[in-house]
């Protein structure tokens, strides 16, 4: 059997597509696929560290958050990415796989703080990394963690899972004529203002040569398949 493609990656599970078709919340069967997901690439040895989004609970630019203080919606936003984090964990245990979740705020009672080199440590001894709370700061987002997170940890590749599989010209999920890059540059994504992932993410990660990959989470096997370097999903890249 062929190796995996890469050694260490950084895998960002959106938070909305932990909904499955509910309106909002963690949806148990979808939850459960995508633990299977993270259990078949960890099983072939890769190191895994997950960002996990906030948006199946609350955006701080939500609808929701309207007449709020931006930061304390953000922060709001930020403790349902731990939430979320919490409930992947245990689904992990569940399936025998030893998750650490680690917040970039400080809640000791319920998770460990991130500290670079325990995640490191546990990284290399197999554990699954669950980073919580985003950048831990207000006026960004999780996608900004993953990069950030990505970068720390010298990963070779942030692993966009999400709803769609690809990027698009387009919102796909607006513009039914959108059609879908098999790669694309860094610089072409931002100045096409191309919304799949926010441009602070986009450009952190092009300043740090760090490839992303997008590509759906909801297509079965797909993330095996991206972990084998097969043809699955949109490279970003310089
Ligand atoms: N050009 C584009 N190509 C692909 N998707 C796009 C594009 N523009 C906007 N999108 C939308 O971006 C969304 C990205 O989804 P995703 O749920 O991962 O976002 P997110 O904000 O990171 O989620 P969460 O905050 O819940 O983690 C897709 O659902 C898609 O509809
Ligand atoms: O670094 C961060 C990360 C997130 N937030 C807030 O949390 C929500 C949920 O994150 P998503 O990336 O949208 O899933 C986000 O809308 C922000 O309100 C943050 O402030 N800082």
């Amino acid at each position: 059997m062929s190796k995996p493609a890469y050694q260490r990656v950084l895998l960002k599970l959106s938070g909305e597509a932990l909904m499955g078709d509910d309106p909002f919340g963690i949806n148990r069967a979808t939850i459960e696929r995508m633990v299977a997901d993270v259990a078949e690439v960890a099983k072939l040895g890769v190191q895994v560290a997950v960002v996990i989004g906030g948006g199946n609970i609350f955006r701080g630019v939500a609808p929701g958050a309207q007449g709020m203080d931006r930061a304390t919606a953000d922060y709001m936003g930020m403790l349902a990415t731990v939430m979320n984090a919490l409930a992947l964990a245990d689904a992990m245990r569940h399936v025998g796989i030893t998750a650490r979740v680690m917040s970039a705020i400080g809640i000791e009672q319920v998770v460990e703080p991130y500290v670079r080199p325990k995640a490191l440590q546990y990284l290399e001894e197999g554990k699954v990394v669950v980073f919580a709370a985003g950048t831990g700061n207000p006026f960004f987002t999780t996608d900004t963690a993953a990069a950030l997170r990505g970068a720390e940890i010298s990963a070779e590749i942030v692993l966009k899972a999400t709803k769609v599989d690809g990027v698009y010209s387009a919102d796909p999920k607006k513009d039914p004529h959108a059609t879908r890059y098999e790669n694309i540059s860094f610089d072409e994504a931002i100045a096409k203002h191309l919304q799949v992932m926010d441009a602070t993410a986009f450009a952190l990660c092009r300043d740090q040569k760090l490839p992303i990959k997008v590509f759906s989470i909801v297509k079965p096997g797909a993330l095996t398949r991206v972990i084998m370097g097969e043809d699955e999903g949109t490279l970003v890249h310089v």
